[in-house]
């Protein structure tokens, strides 16, 4: 089954506006055809408007980081992912671990999220992954198998097909220790499983599955040519212009 690859960068709590800025112009116009690969750009909130901007017309999305599950309200500090939707913005990701550890996002959060983000007409992209603890233990399938059943709770087929899922073992996101591909390949299968559990095997034949934690360009390539792996989403490593570039050199 051929899925069209999707690579992510997700820059987290980091860069100026006019960081920001440069960093969109840098990268403008020189990511591979759509064609070949989908090229993301997960920016915060407060710069999703400029970069939408620049990038009007040009190969590479924006992608929020995350979004409330209501489009307006008394909400304080929360953005509203109808508001993300009208300024052009094509994904968002959603359930990061650094989501739920810190701001305790639960599952129930994160499918709530995702109606709403779909409802919108925008991708999520929902994060899963375990602990150090949990993987030591032998527990990643079941976990990760719970996190996904509980996110795609009462969407539709359709729905399912279209978004996408990261799978992001904890113990090696900003770590340097990547999971090795087999193991990331493993798991995305585990996920890919359990999307053919809920919904049958079109679905999750369709559903794009990256791998993230500690993905950089000397090793994205290698995640990329195992069969479950249809993309990354990556932190540390999309942050520079060059570096993010260089994710998408597989495809040549
Ligand atoms: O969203 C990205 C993941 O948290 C991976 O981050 P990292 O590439 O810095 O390990």
């Amino acid at each position: 089954m051929s899925r069209k690859p999707i690579i992510a960068g997700n820059w987290k709590m980091n860069k100026t506006l006019a960081e920001a800025k440069a960093f969109a112009e840098a990268v403008k116009g020189k990511a591979p055809s759509a064609d070949l690969v989908e090229t993301v750009i997960g920016s915060p909130a407060l710069f999703l408007a400029p970069l939408a901007e620049i990038l009007n017309g040009d190969v590479i999305e924006v992608a929020a980081q995350n979004a409330y599950f209501e489009n307006a309200g008394a909400f304080t500090g929360e953005n509203s992912p109808a508001a993300i939707a009208d300024l052009g913005i094509k994904y968002i990701i959603i359930g990061h671990s650094e989501r739920r550890e810190y701001f305790h996002e639960t599952d129930e959060d994160i499918n709530k999220k995702a109606k709403a983000i779909i409802a919108n007409g925008v991708t999520p992209i929902i994060c899963c992954g375990e602990t150090l603890e949990t993987y030591e233990a032998g527990q990643t399938a079941q976990w990760v198998e719970s996190q996904i059943t509980a996110a795609l709770k009462d969407l539709t087929p359709e729905q399912v097909s279209n978004l996408v899922i990261a799978y992001e073992p904890i113990w090696a996101i900003g770590t340097g220790k990547s999971a090795d591909a087999n193991t990331a390949d493993e798991t995305c299968g585990v996920v890919r499983n359990t999307v053919e559990k809920l919904y049958g095997k079109t679905v999750s034949d369709a559903v794009r599955i990256q791998y993230g934690g500690s993905v950089k360009p000397e090793n994205v390539a290698e995640y990329m040519s195992k069969e479950n792996v249809d993309g990354a989403l990556v932190g540390g490593a999309s942050l520079e212009a060059e570096s993010f570039l260089a994710l998408l050199d597989f495809v040549n």
